[in-house]
């Protein structure tokens, strides 16, 4: 499903972020990364959907080969992944209907199997009754949700979450984790960056850690395994 080799990033400033990250993630997998702060956590995740370039290495999603794949060929790999952010990433002026709507809007698919995914998904996040809300008139939790259904109403094989329960309090981060799991119980890949110690305890999937740009772990059934 994902799959890296010798995989480096040098940012323009000279800054190492990756340096040699060799990993193969699965279909199906739920998969958590953590790691101090400046590890290069978002950095491996960014270069996943191409939103940073590898300065060396190859990279591999769900069979598109991420590295070696033009510009203009982006938007299709895009596709495969659904990505949430920290901080939700709504587009402000639009509906909770029309941001997720949207998502599809640009692959082309038809206004009726636009309609129907789209109140399939915000069935599924629990936020039917929200659809003619605008985003700022909904909490937090709320919000990601709706980041969440914008996010599989592609349907994507993966979905990329830099620290998705970052900006929540504890109660709602559960609420979240909850949906992702569901989302992983019905076959889609997850790959999450976190610093969310509890979640990671209680959750026990497969966690990958990274420091200086190097993967220092990498264990099924893994704990959190040092302090913020
Ligand atoms: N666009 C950029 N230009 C230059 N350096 C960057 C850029 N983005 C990140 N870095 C640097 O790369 C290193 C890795 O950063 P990254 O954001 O991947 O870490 P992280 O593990 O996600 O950290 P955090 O937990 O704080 O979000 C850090 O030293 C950071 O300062």
């Amino acid at each position: 499903m994902i799959e890296m080799h010798d995989v480096y990033k040098t940012y323009d400033n000279g800054v190492v972020a990756l340096n040699g990250i060799s990993v193969k993630i699965n279909k199906g997998e739920f998969v958590y990364v953590v790691g101090p702060s400046g590890a290069g956590k978002t950095t491996l995740i960014k270069l996943m959907y191409r939103q940073e370039r590898a300065t060396k290495g190859q990279i591999v999603v769900n069979n598109m080969n991420v590295t070696s794949i033009s510009d203009q060929k982006v938007p299709l790999l895009r596709r495969q992944l659904g990505v949430v952010y920290q901080d939700f990433k709504l587009l402000p002026k639009l509906t909770v209907y029309e941001n997720i709507a949207f998502a599809l809007e640009v692959t082309e698919a038809e206004p009726k199997v636009i309609r129907q995914r789209v109140i399939d998904v915000l069935k599924k996040v629990g936020l039917t009754k929200k659809a003619k809300h605008l985003p700022q008139e909904l909490s937090g939790g709320e919000q990601q949700r709706v980041a969440i259904a914008r996010a599989i109403v592609n349907k994507p094989a993966v979905i990329i979450a830099d620290e998705p329960t970052g900006n929540l309090d504890p109660e709602t981060s559960w609420g979240i984790m909850d949906l992702l799991e569901q989302i992983n119980r019905d076959g889609t890949t997850i790959v999450m960056a976190t610093h969310n110690k509890d979640i990671v305890n209680t959750m026990r999937r497969r966690v990958i850690a990274v420091d200086h740009g190097k993967i220092v772990r990498d264990e099924y059934g893994g704990d959190y395994g040092y302090e913020n």
